[in-house]
């Protein structure tokens, strides 16, 4: 089953134009290497994602799935497809964000200001909204899979779990449970196995608190039956200290219990980008002096 790009031109790339580099990280699905391919006469920086185990001869490659999904997608703040490499195993080129995983970016460098988090945020929130548009579920919404091209740009990359939600279905459902990233699931995802937008939206507010905590951990030390425990008697993650009340209410409305009472992804860009100009015009603060 070869992926075709929308104009229909071929996704599949010569392996001979593609050079490998080095390791940038490894998920529970293979590794992502640097490298660099020949497009044309251009040579482009690229990521190449690579499979870790052999995969079943019959069943349909994950990562197959995974180019079938981004093939349709085109938008400034999720990560581009160049394309597929039959080598030895196959591999998913994708663009490159030099800067890597935000989680990791902002361990190392705590000076990042609250107010460019609010920037790359909305980036985040616009590209979400687009996803929400196309009826697409992302299911892995992290810090550690929002990637960034530069201090000042954001991307949401690693698609292996998402879904298009059928014509009509405003959520999937799965049958099995998986090795899933419960700290960053809504509940209806847990009881229910219940994934929609409104769940995303849920993963966005933890992803805005990692963001706000300096790539931190969310839940630390806690396991993911207390995490259940801790939502059902109304606690939330507490604001993290340099995060403003304003920011703080954004997070706290991404975790309603119920999916309804959520804001769209729509209605949430629009407030970023609302919150994001009062920050510039000054009249309201992204954060606050630690302490
Ligand atoms: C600062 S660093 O040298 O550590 C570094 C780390 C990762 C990257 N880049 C990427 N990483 C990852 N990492 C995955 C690895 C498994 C955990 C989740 C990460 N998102 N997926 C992708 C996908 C597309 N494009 C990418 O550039 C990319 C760049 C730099």
């Amino acid at each position: 089953s070869d992926v075709t790009l929308r104009e229909g031109r071929k996704l599949e790339l010569d392996p001979s134009r593609l050079q490998l580099k080095e390791k940038l990280g490894a998920g529970n699905f293979g590794s992502v290497l640097s490298g660099t391919y020949q497009l044309g006469r251009k040579t482009i920086e690229v990521a190449v994602k690579t499979l870790k185990t052999e995969q079943v001869p019959n069943e349909e490659p994950e990562i197959l799935k995974e180019a079938n999904m981004m093939k349709d997608l085109d938008h400034p703040h999720i990560v581009r497809m160049i394309g597929v490499c039959h080598g030895e195993t196959i591999m998913l080129v994708l663009e490159l964000a030099p800067l890597g995983p935000l989680n990791k970016y902002l361990k190392k460098n705590a000076s990042v200001r609250p107010e460019r988090i609010v920037d790359l945020m909305t980036q985040v929130a616009e590209g979400m909204a687009y996803l929400e548009s196309k009826n697409f579920v992302h299911r892995d919404l992290a810090a550690r899979n929002i990637l960034l091209v530069s201090e000042l740009f954001a991307k949401i990359s690693d698609f292996g779990m998402s879904k298009a939600l059928g014509l009509g279905s405003d959520y999937y459902k799965t049958d099995t449970a998986g090795k899933w990233p419960l700290k960053w699931y809504a509940p209806e995802c847990i009881y229910y196995y219940k994934f929609s937008s409104k769940a995303d939206v849920w993963s966005y507010g933890v992803t805005l608190w990692e963001a706000f905590s300096n790539g931190r951990k969310p839940y630390a030390g806690m396991k993911g039956q207390d995490i259940l425990t801790w939502i059902e008697s109304d606690r939330r993650l507490d604001r993290p200290p340099t995060c403003s009340e304003e920011v703080y209410a954004v997070m706290r409305s991404c975790w309603q219990y119920k999916a309804k009472d959520r804001p769209t992804f729509a209605e949430l860009s629009a407030t970023m980008k609302d919150l994001q100009y009062q920050v510039q015009q000054g009249t309201i603060l992204a954060g606050l002096e630690p302490g």
